[in-house]
């Protein structure tokens, strides 16, 4: 079968307009696997044409959340989310006055075994908790980072009301120091 014909990504729609997620088909044999992590050719429409950035974090405690972040106009930016290492219950909140979906929150487990990605649109804010201990997160960004334009929401702002699946175990101080709505 030519290369091509072989789709490597299904796409999910979420309760969030254009809020998708991204299951990555794994190609095993008895070494392993093989999986295609991002194709523009696959995924042209997808936000992320240009990675301008690829981001790894490790976070070690279990209920920790980083988040909810985004950075604003002109450096809003679209970037697509993986749990290597680990799984993590990974939220967006669509940040957008004129959507339907407006200041509604999603969230999916992400983990190495599910092998789903989340496709952060602009004007979302992104975070997540981790369900395990030692998770790592790979983002591909479609613009750099630009420290003067980062903005937050607080991850337990009432408002927002997000369902966060176990006890906060770890937040930084600039996360809980976010305001609420
Ligand atoms: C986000 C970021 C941080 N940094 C620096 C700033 C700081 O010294 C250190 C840690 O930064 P933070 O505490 O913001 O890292 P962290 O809380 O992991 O930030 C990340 O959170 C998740 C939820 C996201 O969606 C990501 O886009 C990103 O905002 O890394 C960079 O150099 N480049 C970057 O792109």
């Amino acid at each position: 079968m030519p290369e091509k014909s072989i789709s490597r990504f299904t796409r999910i729609p979420t309760a969030l307009d254009d809020l998708v997620l991204i299951e990555r088909r794994r190609l095993g044999d008895e070494r392993g696997f093989f999986s295609r992590f991002f194709c523009t050719e696959e995924l042209p429409d997808f936000g992320i044409g240009r990675i301008a950035q690829i981001n790894h974090t490790m976070t070690q405690a279990k209920g920790a959340i980083r988040g909810m972040h985004f950075q604003k106009p002109p450096h809003d930016e679209a970037k697509f989310v993986s749990c290597l290492v680990g799984a993590v219950f990974d939220v967006a909140v669509d940040l957008r006055p004129q959507s339907p979906t407006y200041l509604r929150w999603h969230g999916e487990i992400l983990s190495a075994e599910n092998a789903r990605s989340m496709m952060i649109p602009q004007g979302f804010a992104h975070g997540f908790q981790t369900l395990t201990e030692s998770c790592e997160l790979i983002y591909l960004h479609d613009k750099p980072y630009a420290p003067g334009a980062e903005g937050g929401v607080n991850a337990l702002d009432p408002k927002i009301a997000i369902a966060w699946p176990l006890p906060v175990a770890q937040m930084s101080e600039r996360d809980r120091g976010f305001p609420m709505l």
